[in-house]
């Protein structure tokens, strides 16, 4: 409704301009014999003051109302004010009492020319700021895509992502690998629902005992990628002993249950080089794991 009213405001101030521009002609001028009048100078003003019609009803088709629309409209209404005094001069002549006509014609121009300018400046400017708030949501749905909705941890994605500028920066880190054992035959007796719950406690548990430079990230199923910059191969393998004897450590319980269900994890760990495939450690590190559960079986 508001939106309406304000767009049918514009449109009156458009056909105020070229009411008071026709009504000031016809008040003050008389009409040229036809044999006098430039057909060509019609052409060339008369296309100025049409075009400005068109980019009003441009404007005013596509642009939704607010400053920049209006500042540009005043200023498009100033041309339009202008031009039709312009191609009204070419049928009318004036007597030497409406000089101050020639000033009401070129006055309103320059002060379009004004008007429009600031419009275009405001207009980069809110063009800028959508540029970035199109940005931000970007990246906001690039950042939902690379969470796993269970556990809330960056995807094996991110973890690429991370490890790849740890390579580019030289920066020293080691990866590990953590899987929970038999998770398969948990979700098979607790049901699905509280193996994810329980993946959500071992990834909180996971997070609080890591570093604070430390990246948890879900590889996938019951199994868990960390990125550990800056450390060395014992202190790695503490870390991940520490994190091996927590995980055995929850007490989970399902339901309504008292008795607790521990579960035991296993992990791996290796280098991570400027040179090393992401692929191939990810690999052979997977295939370690597999082996180890192989040997305890
Ligand atoms: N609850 C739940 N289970 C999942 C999810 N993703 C994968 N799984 C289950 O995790 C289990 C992983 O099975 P396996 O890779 O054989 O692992 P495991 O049973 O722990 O066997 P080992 O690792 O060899 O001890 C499968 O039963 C999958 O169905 C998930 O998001 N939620």
């Amino acid at each position: 409704m508001f939106l309406a009213y304000r767009v049918s405001r514009l449109i009156w101030l458009s056909l105020g301009s070229l009411a008071v521009a026709v009504g000031l002609s016809l008040l003050q001028g008389e009409a040229k014999p036809t044999a006098i009048i430039s057909w060509l100078d019609v052409t060339g003003e008369g296309s100025v003051a049409v075009f400005s019609l068109l980019w009003i009803t441009a404007l005013l088709a596509s642009r939704p109302p607010g400053r920049v629309t209006t500042l540009m409209l005043i200023g498009l209404n100033c041309f339009l004010f202008s031009a039709t005094l312009d191609l009204l001069d070419e049928f009318y002549q004036y007597p030497i009492s409406a000089d101050w006509l020639g000033m009401v014609e070129s006055i309103p121009a320059a002060f379009g020319m004004v008007v429009m300018s600031v419009a275009l400046y405001l207009w980069h400017q809110e063009q800028l700021a959508l540029g970035r708030q199109l940005q931000r949501r970007e990246m906001s749905v690039r950042q939902h895509d690379l969470i796993d909705p269970i556990t809330q941890l960056y995807r094996a994605e991110y973890w690429r992502e991370q490890a790849k500028s740890c390579q580019v920066s030289g920066i020293d880190a080691f990866v590990a690998v953590v899987d929970i054992n038999h998770f398969s035959q948990f979700n098979q007796r607790y049901g699905h629902h509280e193996g994810d719950r329980f993946l959500r406690e071992i990834a909180q548990l996971l997070i609080m005992h890591v570093r604070a430079v430390d990246l948890v990230c879900r590889y996938a199923g019951d199994r868990f990628v960390l990125l550990l910059p800056q450390i060395s191969l014992p202190e790695a393998n503490e870390l991940c002993f520490q994190l091996r004897l927590s995980i055995h450590h929850i007490a989970f319980r399902t339901g309504r249950q008292t008795t607790a269900i521990f579960q035991s994890a296993r992990s791996v760990t290796a280098l991570l080089s400027a040179d090393t495939c992401l692929d191939s450690l990810l690999q052979r590190l997977n295939r370690q794991l597999d082996e180890a559960q192989r040997d305890v079986a």
